[in-house]
């Protein structure tokens, strides 16, 4: 009897099972087929597993998360993701990840495509926008439709150059960070002070107020405990929820104190504010809303995407400077000439040769206490920055090598279609050009892989693993032409959704980075290679010695 109805139970799940799916077939199946048709669509290459035998299709990215665990362990996911296409011998593979129906991409014209051309078709993803408004609320980063245009436009012009022009903020923070170094040549890790700096000048740029984690009077007198919101950092995310909790109450509560000040600020008050003070961000957002929450969602959205960014991008940089002693003594003669190394020989243009250089630094740093105002070098103006052309082309080096942001995704709120991956390889060059455009099904996941496609020797030369800012110069001595990679290169993204702190980020990552070398000699004191620290954003283990 009892065998008797598991039977019959088993043969109605089986006919069910059955009916569904010749349903599906002859709707969403055929609807799919003729879309893919009218496209010339053909499938992905697979992924090809690397812990379980190939003949054993990954349904449910076993493979996937096994293998990804282990790279992340050894620091080494960008470089295996990379290594993923580059085995399936395609620019666009398909794979899965519990369950979810996944494709990898480093192929600018799917980047496009996804970023801007068919803009509206992708979400940010279900998963991202729960998980970051659970510490972030709802803001710019985690809004879509109507609701992110409305936090755009309120943002954008907060953003307007004269926001950044003013170097002052930036010169403060940099300061005290270069007070912190060691004069005697001995080690110092970088990365958490370039951490403490971007803090601080992000809260003083938004709340016109700074959390001074860099020291110097900090903290409580200002209205912040910096020790707290310090430790938080941003990976409050990954914390268990207790103290993801008490950490993101520290935070909600010091913005609110500091918008509910604003706030309350008589409109007689906030001129005169306005017109003695340098540009603060929140003067200018309550212009825009008076509402506390999208204030208080907006701006910890902002600071969110201007700390740890812009950090990592110094640690990166300054990480492959203390290893390439010839780029050092081209970019110190540049800023030499720009900007001058100390007021008694700015603007001298010496022809003097890298050695003799190096070692003017050192003295001067060896007396700076002594003489500290005739031997301080002139500080950088927003103009200056402008100028140093080959600062820039070392910072777009930086970001081609070592994306801050080195992969991110969306998810598809319908079926639709990528200009490229249909058929994996079989381009021109032995690259695997996979030029037919491919279908990709509602609710699938597309991930760029903005690490793997900056490093195409078919997008950046012959030698995309060197480290050579001369490949953005015109003036390049093997004669190529000058990059316009276009959509090949995204650090900043791009479309409509692209970095709205671009010009905020340079300015202070190239003001650090001119002071670094006005007044400090950078060494290398490590042997190893880089290696990624993935959090939210990305950058190197290493140790940058400093004199
Ligand atoms: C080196 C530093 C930085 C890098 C590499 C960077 C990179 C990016 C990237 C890749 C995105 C797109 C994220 C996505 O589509 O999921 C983005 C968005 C954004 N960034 Fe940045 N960023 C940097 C610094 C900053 C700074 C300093 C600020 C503000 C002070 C800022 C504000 C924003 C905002 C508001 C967005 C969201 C734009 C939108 O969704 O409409 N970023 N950034």
């Amino acid at each position: 009897m009892a065998i008797f109805s598991f039977t019959n139970i088993a043969v109605s799940l089986l006919s069910l099972y059955f009916a569904r799916r010749i349903y599906w077939e002859s709707t969403t199946g055929t609807r799919r087929r003729a879309l893919a048709k009218q496209h010339g669509c053909l499938p992905a290459k697979q992924r090809l597993n690397r812990v379980l035998p190939n003949f054993l299709p990954d349904m449910l990215g076993i493979d996937m998360i096994i293998s990804q665990y282990r790279a992340y362990k050894a620091h080494r996911m960008l470089e295996q993701e990379a290594n993923d296409l580059r085995s399936a011998g395609a620019h666009t593979i398909q794979t899965s990840a519990l369950g979810l129906n996944v494709f990898i991409t480093d192929d600018p014209e799917n980047v496009k495509a996804l970023l801007a051309t068919n803009f509206e078709v992708w979400s940010l993803g279900q998963s991202r926008i729960k998980r970051m408004s659970s510490y972030l609320g709802h803001g710019i980063f985690t809004n879509e439709g109507k609701a992110w245009k409305c936090s755009r436009e309120m943002l954008r012009p907060c953003f307007e150059r004269s926001a950044v022009a003013d170097v002052s903020i930036f010169k403060k923070h940099t300061e005290r960070l270069i007070g912190l170094l060691p004069l005697d040549g001995s080690e110092v890790d970088l990365q958490p002070l370039f951490h403490e700096l971007t803090l601080d000048v992000a809260t003083e740029f938004l709340f016109g107020r700074s959390t001074n984690s860099l020291g110097e009077g900090g903290g409580e007198d200002e209205g912040v405990k910096a020790e707290n919101i310090k430790k938080w950092g941003f990976l409050g995310a990954l914390l268990p929820d207790k103290k993801k909790k008490r950490s993101i109450k520290i935070i909600q509560d010091f913005i609110d104190k500091v918008i509910d000040e604003e706030l309350c600020l008589h409109e007689e008050e906030k001129k005169n504010k306005k017109d003695t003070q340098r540009y603060i961000f929140l003067h200018e957002l309550v212009t825009a809303t008076q509402d506390r929450t999208v204030i208080r969602n907006e701006l910890l959205n902002i600071l969110l995407a201007g700390r740890d960014t812009t950090a990592s991008l110094l640690s990166n940089l300054v990480w492959e400077l203390s290893r390439q002693p010839t780029v050092l003594a081209r970019l110190r003669e540049e800023v030499d000439s720009v900007v001058g190394t100390s007021t008694t020989n700015e603007n001298n243009n010496s022809n003097s040769d890298e050695d003799a250089g190096i070692h003017d630094i050192k003295n001067d740093h060896e007396h700076e206490h002594e003489h500290e105002s005739d031997m301080d070098p002139p500080t950088p103006t927003y103009a200056q920055l402008k100028e140093l052309k080959y600062l820039r082309a070392i910072i777009n080096e930086s970001q081609r090598l070592y994306p801050v942001v080195p992969a991110n995704g969306r998810e598809a709120l319908h079926d639709t279609i990528l200009p490229h991956g249909g058929g994996g390889g079989g381009g021109s060059g032995g690259d695997g050009g996979g030029n037919t455009p491919l279908f990709i099904p509602k609710a699938s996941y597309v991930q760029y892989n903005t690490y793997s496609m900056h490093r195409r020797a078919s997008l950046f030369g012959p030698d995309p693993e060197t480290f050579r800012p001369e490949r953005w110069l015109n003036n390049d001595s093997n004669d190529h032409q000058p990059l316009r990679p276009g959509w090949a290169y995204i650090p900043f993204s791009g479309g409509p959704r692209s970095c709205l702190g671009q010009n905020f980020a340079l300015t202070e990552a190239m003001f650090v980075v001119v002071r670094l070398v006005q007044k400090c000699e950078i060494e290398r004191r490590d042997e190893g290679v880089w290696r990624e620290k993935v959090g939210l954003t990305c950058m190197g283990l290493g140790v940058v010695g400093l004199g």
